[in-house]
């Protein structure tokens, strides 16, 4: 039976913003039960206060964990996403600090797919509008502006997880796939790259993005872009919402240039439900706006529970960091019968050597080792045949070479 050094019952969870019961029951279920769990994001500073008190944070995408708080955050040992963007963390400085950071890069891909694929269809029919006008009690039936997506190209913007599905569902409703991407991507179905994306904007009938949130994504759909767009065409934006100048697509829908918009993301969203939601979009008609729910289906919540519980739960009993977004990802069978040490350290010629120096000098068997680096840090598994005191004696040894960020002791 492996037992972590430190027990279970002494690690402290800490989820946030609402994450799924299931997660909470993975960690329960896996003997942890310090688990303080928050249905909202909190207020920055006493985000930081508990974030220094926990050994594993859960959040979503509301939650900012800043570099200071990385610094400030002495027990801290992994980072739990529950959800596909990870541009709300410091990743760098979490790495910095010998901590990895996972996430749930499929489980809600689907929903968001879903949910793009009803507004093209909503957008292309003038729903919106009509839906408003009944709403204040008026009446005007007529085919004018409304069109089928069967037959229109639907223009894609980073074709990846979400941005694939999307094409393949659409193809199914006859309409036509073209995307745009950094990468080279392997096309599915009919669908065909773009020349870049000017030509995607000019050539679609519905433009929905799909990339991350990066510098390179920063504001990359703005005036300009909108006036390449065909006249009539409609927006969808369920990435992230620093990518798309807001009042830029205000103006081009005012000016009827653009048909409709579909908006789940914002540049500054609210904190928690209670908060009040201001955008320039506020009032427009012809705008679907809906408060960043593109993954928030109770299949795609339970599932993300579930696996990046799993995740953290994998790294914090057996130091495996497969898939960590930020990290060495070193995949670890069990250590049954031998005892586990983890060691993270800064990524400069020495170390190495330093910890190898270690068993040498102790005479305990290495029975395995694994090593792998990304960027600023180097990780070291190694399992040996020892006792636990001599596991102890190890550990203290290795945390005492100049450049160790962590150890860990997996008895
Ligand atoms: N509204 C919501 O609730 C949700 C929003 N998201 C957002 O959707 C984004 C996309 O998700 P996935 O498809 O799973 O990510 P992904 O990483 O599988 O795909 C993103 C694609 O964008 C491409 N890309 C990056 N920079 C680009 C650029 N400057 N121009 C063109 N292409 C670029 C990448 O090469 C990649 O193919 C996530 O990063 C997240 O921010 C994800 C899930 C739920
Ligand atoms: O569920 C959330 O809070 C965020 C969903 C999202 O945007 C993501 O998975 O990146």
């Amino acid at each position: 039976m492996n037992k972590n050094s430190f027990p279970r019952g002494d690690i402290r969870v800490l989820l946030l913003e609402g994450v799924s019961q299931t997660a909470v029951k993975s960690f329960r279920a896996a003997g942890y039960t310090q688990i303080e769990f928050h249905e909202k994001s909190l207020p920055e500073a006493q985000l930081a206060e508990r974030v220094a008190e926990a050994h594993i944070v859960g959040i979503r995408s509301r939650s900012n964990l800043t570099a200071e708080m990385f610094q400030n955050s002495r027990r801290l040992m992994a980072v739990g996403c529950f959800c596909i963007g990870t541009n709300q963390v410091a990743l760098n400085a979490a790495q910095a600090r010998g901590i990895p950071v996972f996430n749930a890069p499929y489980s809600n891909t689907r929903s968001v797919a879903e949910l793009v694929l009803a507004e093209a269809i909503l957008l292309m029919r003038r729903i919106p509008e009509k839906n408003m006008e009944c709403h204040r009690g008026g009446w005007s039936k007529s085919a004018a502006g409304s069109y089928e997506v069967r037959g229109k190209t639907l223009g894609i913007v980073g074709y990846g997880h979400i941005g694939t599905q999307i094409g393949v569902l659409a193809e199914s409703l006859g309409m036509r796939v073209i995307f745009h991407d950094v990468e080279t991507k392997l096309a599915l179905g009919n669908a065909s790259p773009a020349a870049n994306l000017s030509d995607l904007l000019e050539r679609s009938d519905i433009v929905s993005m799909h990339v991350p949130e990066t510098p390179s994504t920063k504001n990359m759909i703005g005036a300009e872009e909108f006036s390449r767009m065909k006249k009539g065409a409609v927006f969808i934006n369920a990435s992230r919402g620093t990518v798309v100048d807001i009042p830029a697509l205000a103006a081009a829908l005012k000016s009827k240039h653009i048909a409709g918009a579909a908006v789940d993301v914002f540049p500054v969203e609210p904190k928690g439900n209670d908060d009040k939601f201001v955008s320039e979009l506020v009032g427009m008609d012809n705008v679907i706006l809906t408060p960043h729910v593109g993954g928030s289906t109770l299949e795609a919540q339970e599932n993300i529970g579930i696996e990046v519980a799993a995740k953290l739960l994998r790294y914090s009993d057996n130091g495996s960091t497969l898939s960590a977004v930020n990290f060495p990802e070193v995949s670890l069978p069990e250590h049954t019968g031998s005892r586990r040490l983890l060691h993270i350290h800064e990524n400069r010629p020495g170390v190495l050597t330093q910890i190898n120096n270690v068993f040498s000098e102790t005479g305990v068997n290495i029975d395995a080792q694994y090593l792998q680096t990304a960027g600023q840090v180097g990780y070291v598994v190694i399992d040996v045949d020892a006792t636990e005191d001599q596991g102890r004696v190890l550990r203290d040894r290795l945390a005492a070479i100049a450049g160790t960020l962590r150890t860990r002791l997996l008895n």
